[in-house]
């Protein structure tokens, strides 16, 4: 016997109403790639999981192509200490040693990853989980960063151990994946030439994709509403020359220190548009890309 599946409960009218106001979006989007970054804070609940999967699921019906790459450093954090192995961070990069990228990989290439490839199964969506590794699509060379000590101002390099910096990223695989219905969600876990895992951040691996795919916008979701200003006030649009002094002053710290600095080498790399948005919101993607309600902060050259 066959199931038959209806649409009751949905408004008709509201529902016509929802189409017409994000068509001219949709068809402005058409075939277009947008990368998605979803953060570890931006997983914040079951809820806010399920609602990316709906909007994922829904751009690829849509006509566009979306990538998915996802990080997940509060979820590698308590994996972590629950195997007794400290982390420390520089600049917001976390200093890499052998137990820990195993436990990176573990956390990011195994549960995290099959978790949201799971989720737009079941918002009706077909997805692949990928990390740099497979189709030897990102191979990487190892990071080092300068710190400046913020009370004597001294600069120091610091070696960040297994931290890699995107070198080459081959497109064939995801090339593939966009003329299919599949929907890649990427890990960003990568191969170096020395054979060597690499912790590569999600928001450095987000940029690299996006710039070699020549990718219409890279979305950012985070924890916070997009980039905040000394009195913590949302700015809405952030012009280059302006978040590099935000840097520099210390304005912009932590973790958003290589998101925006992800976002500045993706506007020099060609990506049109680049937002960091809350993803705290539900449906943050479609209300960014289908609406004039996009919230967040762009930043612009
Ligand atoms: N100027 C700023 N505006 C907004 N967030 C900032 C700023 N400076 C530092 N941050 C921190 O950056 C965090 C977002 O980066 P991160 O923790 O790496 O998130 P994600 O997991 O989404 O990549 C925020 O939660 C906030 O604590
Ligand atoms: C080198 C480095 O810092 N890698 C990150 C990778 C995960 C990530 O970036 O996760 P979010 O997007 O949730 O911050 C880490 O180990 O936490």
């Amino acid at each position: 016997m066959t199931e038959t599946v209806t649409t009751s409960g949905t408004d008709p009218v509201l529902t016509a109403q929802l189409i017409a106001t994000a068509l001219p979006y949709m068809l402005r989007y058409d075939e277009k790639t947008v990368v998605v970054k979803f953060g570890g804070n931006a997983m914040g609940s079951e809820e806010l999981g399920k609602a990316f999967a709906e909007d994922i699921t829904l751009l690829k019906l849509a006509g566009i192509n979306p990538v998915v790459v996802h990080g997940g450093g509060p979820q590698i954090n308590a994996m972590l200490t629950r195997l007794g192995i400290k982390s420390e961070w520089a600049a917001g990069m976390r200093i890499t040693d052998k137990p820990t990228v195993e436990v990176v990989e573990m956390v990011l290439a195994g549960s995290i990853n099959k978790e949201i490839v799971q989720t737009i199964t079941e918002a009706g969506g077909r997805a692949i989980g990928l990390t740099g590794k497979d189709g030897n699509m990102v191979t990487v060379t190892r990071l080092t960063r300068k710190v400046v000590d913020p009370d004597s101002h001294i600069e120091r390099i610091v070696d960040l151990g297994f931290v890699g910096e995107p070198k080459t990223v081959r497109t064939e695989v995801l090339e593939v994946l966009a003329k299919s219905e599949i929907i890649p969600v990427l890990a960003p876990v990568c191969a170096g030439e020395d054979g060597e895992t690499y912790n590569v951040n999600a928001d450095t691996f987000a940029g690299a994709i996006a710039g070699a795919l020549h990718a219409s916008r890279l979305l950012f979701l985070t924890d916070v509403p997009g980039v905040l200003d000394k009195d913590k006030r949302l700015i809405k649009e952030l012009t280059v020359a302006e978040a590099r002094a935000m840097i520099a002053d210390g304005t912009i710290s932590g973790g958003m220190i290589p998101k925006v600095e992800t976002c500045i080498e993706a506007l020099d790399r060609g990506v049109e548009g680049v937002v960091i948005l809350d993803g705290k919101t539900p449906h943050a993607v479609l209300l960014e890309l289908f609406t004039e309600h996009g919230a967040g902060t762009l930043l612009k050259r």
